[in-house]
C-alpha cells in the first residue's frame, strides 16, 4: 500500500495527515502555534516556529500511522494563503516576524496605490484581487522598507520572498527549491493570473525586485524531494501544492463549472469553480487560480470573509464565555433565536463583498433582557449572515443559482449554524463525511502528481454526512438579514472616523 502525507499548514495551527491509496485518512497529528499581536490591527507569526511545529506534527503522524518514511509516496502541501515571510537566501534565517494575511499595517500603502490613476482597475483585470492589505504584495513592500538595507540586499539577490508553502518547501529541500504553485501565486497581488507570469508593472509600482519571488509551477507535479537528513535519510518527493482554500475546492471534487463549497476555518471562503471562465466580478469578489494541472489553468471566483471561527475562538480565548469551540452550539440552543442581537465581527476590518480595511468588530441590538446565550447565538449568525453576503455578490456576477453548497471546516461541525446557514441562504447545504477538505485537496493534487490517482476517481470518493435543508420562511429571513446589512453598515469605516 501506498502513502500519501499531507502538510496542512493553517492560520493558527499546523497538521499533518496521512492518506492511503484508497483515500482513507490513516493517521491525523495537530499543534497550534503562537499567534503575535504586536498592536492593534497587526498580526505575526514566527516561521520558524511554524516550521518546527509542522515538522513535529509530522513526526508525530507517521509513528501514529505506524509505517516508516519509505511508505510515503508523495508529500502534498497546503497552507494558509498571502502570510509573507523574506528571509536572507544564505543563512536561512526570517528578517522577522511573518506578516499574516489578517494583517492591516499596510492600508496606508494600499491606499497610496488605489491613487494611482487606473490602479484599481489594473489590479482586477491583471491580478483578478482587490487592492488590499490582505494580499501579499504590500506586505513585502512593508519589510523592505522597514529591515535595514533590505532594499538593496533584495536587489542584489539576497533575500528571498514565499508564502508559507515556499517556506515549507525551502525548509524541506534544505535551500534547494525555491518554488510554489499557481493557487498560491495568485493570492500575492503580483502575479498576472492571465499571462501566467510575474507582473512587471506591479512589482515596478511597489519597488520588489523579481529575484525574491519563486518559480511558479503547476498545483499537481514535481516540486523537489525532501532532503535527506530530515527523514531518516529517505527523501520524499513532493507532488501537490495549492493554497488551502483551493485545495478545499480540490478535495470538495468541485470539478465542474458552477460547483461552490465554503470553508469555516479562521475565516470563511466562498469559492465556485469557473473552469476557464475569468470573471471580472463587479460585485467585490476576486478571481483567483483554483489550480493548474496538466498545463491547463482553472480559475475560481471567491468570496473572502476574514473572521469567522476566529470570532468563535474569541468567544473562547477573549470573552471566556465558552470553554470549547463545540460549547458555543449548547449555549446558542439555549435560545430561540439572537433575538435582535447581532455580532459584526470585524476584527480584521471586512472583506467581501465590502472590502473595508478600517470596519472593526460592533455588536448591536443590546437590551437588558440580553445574555451570554444571545451573544453566542449572534456570534454564530453572523458566520451564517457573511456567507450569504458572499453568495449574493456571487449570483449576481455568475447568474449561477447554486443547486447545494458544500461544506467544511472546523466550524462546519457545527449542526446549529449549518441549518441555520441554510435558512438564511435558502439553499440546502451539504457537509461530506471528511471536513477536512483543504488536506484531502492537497493530497488528491499530490496522488496526481505522483500518478496515483486520477481527477476521474477522486469524484467518486466524495461522500456525504448530512444535508441541511432550508427551513425559516422567506420573510423572517428578509427580516433578519435586513438587521445584518444594517449592521455592517454602521461598523464601516469605524477607525477613520474614530
Ligand atoms: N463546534 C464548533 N462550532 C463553531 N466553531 C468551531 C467549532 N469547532 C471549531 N470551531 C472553530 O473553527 C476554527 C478551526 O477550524 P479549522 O478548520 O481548524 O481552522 P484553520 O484551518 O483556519 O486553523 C476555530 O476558529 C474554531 O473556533
Ligand atoms: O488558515 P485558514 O484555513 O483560515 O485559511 C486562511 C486563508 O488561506 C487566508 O486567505
Amino acid at each position: 500500500m501506498k502513502y500519501i502525507l499531507t502538510l496542512d499548514q493553517g492560520t493558527t495551527s499546523c497538521r499533518t495527515i496521512i492518506y492511503n491509496d484508497l483515500g482513507k485518512t490513516i493517521a491525523t497529528s495537530q499543534s497550534e502555534y503562537t499567534q503575535i499581536y504586536p498592536q492593534a490591527g497587526w498580526v505575526e507569526h514566527n516561521a520558524v516556529e511554524i516550521w518546527n511545529t509542522q515538522l513535529q506534527t509530522i513526526k508525530e503522524a507517521v509513528s501514529q500511522a505506524k509505517i516508516s518514511y519509505t511508505d510515503i509516496a508523495a508529500i502534498g502541501i497546503t497552507n494558509q494563503r498571502e502570510t509573507t515571510v523574506v528571509w536572507d537566501k544564505d543563512t536561512g534565517q526570517p528578517l522577522g516576524n511573518a506578516i499574516v494575511w489578517q494583517d492591516r499595517r499596510t492600508a496606508d500603502i494600499c491606499d497610496q496605490l488605489k491613487a494611482e490613476k487606473g490602479m484599481i482597475d489594473y489590479v482586477r483585470q491583471n491580478t483578478g484581487l482587490v487592492i488590499d492589505a490582505y494580499f501579499s504584495a504590500t506586505k513585502i513592500k512593508w519589510i523592505l522598507d522597514h529591515y535595514p538595507n533590505a532594499h538593496k540586499k533584495a536587489e542584489k539577490g539576497e533575500l528571498l520572498f514565499g508564502t508559507i508553502d515556499t517556506w515549507l518547501i525551502w525548509q524541506l529541500t534544505k535551500g534547494k527549491e525555491h518554488v510554489t504553485d499557481y493557487s498560491n501565486a495568485s493570492r500575492t497581488m503580483l502575479y498576472n493570473i492571465v499571462k501566467l507570469d510575474w507582473d512587471g508593472k506591479m512589482l515596478d509600482a511597489l519597488k520588489i525586485p523579481k529575484s525574491m519571488l519563486p518559480k511558479v509551477k503547476p498545483s499537481a507535479g514535481f516540486f523537489g524531494k525532501t532532503d535527506k537528513s530530515i527523514f531518516d535519510g529517505v527523501e520524499i518527493p513532493i507532488t501537490g501544492v495549492a493554497g488551502d482554500q483551493q485545495a478545499a475546492l480540490f478535495g470538495q471534487a468541485c470539478f465542474q463549472e458552477g460547483m461552490a463549497k465554503n470553508t469555516y476555518g479562521t475565516g470563511c471562503f466562498m469559492l465556485m469553480n469557473t473552469g476557464n471562465r475569468l470573471f471580472n466580478s463587479q460585485s467585490g469578489l476576486i478571481s483567483t487560480i483554483a489550480w493548474g494541472i496538466d498545463g491547463q489553468i482553472e480559475y475560481a471566483l471567491e468570496g473572502s470573509v476574514f473572521i469567522a471561527g476566529s470570532a468563535v475562538k474569541w468567544l473562547r480565548d477573549g470573552l471566556k464565555i465558552i470553554e470549547q469551540a463545540q460549547d458555543s452550539e449548547y449555549f446558542a440552543k439555549k435560545v430561540k433565536s439572537a433575538e435582535g442581537v447581532y455580532v459584526v465581527p470585524a476584527f480584521a476590518g471586512l472583506g467581501t463583498p465590502y472590502w473595508d480595511m478600517y470596519a472593526r468588530g460592533a455588536i448591536f441590538g443590546l437590551t437588558q433582557g440580553t445574555t451570554k446565550n444571545h451573544l453566542i447565538r449572534a456570534t454564530l449568525d453572523s458566520l451564517a449572515y457573511q456567507t450569504k453576503d458572499v453568495l449574493m455578490a456571487m449570483q449576481k456576477d455568475t447568474h449561477i443559482q447554486l443547486k447545494a453548497l458544500r461544506v467544511d471546516g472546523g466550524a462546519s461541525v457545527n449542526n446549529l449554524l449549518m441549518q441555520f446557514q441554510s435558512d438564511i441562504l435558502g439553499t440546502e447545504v451539504q457537509r461530506p463525511m471528511d471536513i477536512e477538505s483543504t488536506a484531502r485537496g492537497a493530497a488528491y493534487l499530490a496522488g496526481i502528481g505522483a500518478k496515483i490517482w486520477t481527477k476521474e476517481q477522486i469524484a467518486e470518493l466524495w461522500d456525504m454526512d448530512r444535508s441541511f435543508k432550508p427551513k425559516l420562511k422567506q420573510h423572517e429571513v428578509d427580516k433578519i438579514y435586513k438587521g445584518w446589512q444594517e449592521a455592517v453598515k454602521r461598523s464601516m469605516g469605524w477607525t477613520k472616523e474614530v
